[in-house]
């Protein structure tokens, strides 16, 4: 696909328009409960370490890829709907033409995808954090007393994942909004390559603060939730599940950053 895609695929793609900037922060904003409630569940399990090696023939990215092979037949990763596989071939990118222009405001395909960066933040930092969080009754139970269930551990991985990715690649209609309401500021930075001058007009630390303080709070009513619910966690479960939600939110916001700078670098192509 390094041509671009095919006349046939361009014609089937529609035109989709991206919504305001404001709307795209509730957007993210949205998002937030399903990945700290997911966090939650999978804090509540145990962690064996050998499914999390950092390749790519480890057991999370192999069940990973087997799912993902079901849900590309349902239309999961299909164009516009800012879900990019971990284990499949990406969409192909857009490509401008005069038949087919992209004024600002339509989102453009590009050929990024960061979700390696996720995966690797995944084994390497939180799933160190998760198996610290020493659960002696996870909420699946066996009669032998085992506290392991990889299958339950690997679902809410892969749904963690997948929420984590659709996060971050919603950075590329972030950009787009910036975009179109600042043609002018971004143009030429584009035309010089310049990432970290686009890095620098796109960031907003404010919008990063809140974002990060609601991640606490909210990982803070989801946790406590669980304990109020009866579930079986250590008295350590609230401030564990909390420090893990903000490292997971902060490693969002960096990624989520770097796929809008991406976006934009490939904007006028
Ligand atoms: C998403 C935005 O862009 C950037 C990334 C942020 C994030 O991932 O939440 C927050 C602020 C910006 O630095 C935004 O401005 O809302």
């Amino acid at each position: 696909h390094s041509l671009g895609p095919r006349n046939d695929e361009i014609a089937a793609r529609p035109d989709l328009t991206v919504p305001t900037l404001t709307t795209v922060r509730g957007i993210l904003s949205n998002l937030e409960a399903p990945i700290i409630s997911t966090l939650v569940q999978r804090s509540a399990l145990t962690t064996n370490p050998s499914l999390y090696q950092p390749s790519e023939s480890s057991p999370l990215l192999h069940y990973i890829h087997t799912q993902e092979l079901e849900a590309q037949k349902l239309h999961r990763f299909d164009y516009g709907r800012l879900e990019y596989p971990f284990t499949l071939p990406l969409i192909s990118p857009d490509h401008a033409s005069r038949a087919n222009p992209f004024p600002p405001g339509r989102f453009h395909q590009d050929t990024f995808s960061r979700n390696a960066n996720l995966t690797a933040f995944y084994t390497t930092t939180l799933v160190p954090l998760l198996a610290s969080i020493t659960t002696s009754t996870p909420f699946f139970y066996h009669l032998s007393n085992s506290t392991q269930n990889d299958v339950a551990a690997l679902t809410l991985d892969a749904q963690l994942l997948a929420l984590m990715s659709h996060r971050a690649h919603i950075g590329k209609i972030v950009a787009e909004s910036k975009f179109a309401a600042n043609v002018s500021g971004y143009t030429p930075l584009i035309y010089r390559r310049d990432a970290s001058a686009i890095r620098t007009l796109l960031t907003n630390v404010t919008q990063e603060e809140s974002v990060l303080t609601k991640a606490q709070a909210a990982s803070r009513a989801l946790a406590s939730a669980w304990v109020s619910a009866g579930a079986l966690v250590p008295s350590s479960f609230v401030a564990s599940v909390q420090g893990a939600a903000v490292k997971v939110f902060r490693e969002l916001i960096d990624i989520t950053t770097q796929i809008e700078v991406e976006y934009l670098l490939q904007r006028l192509d």
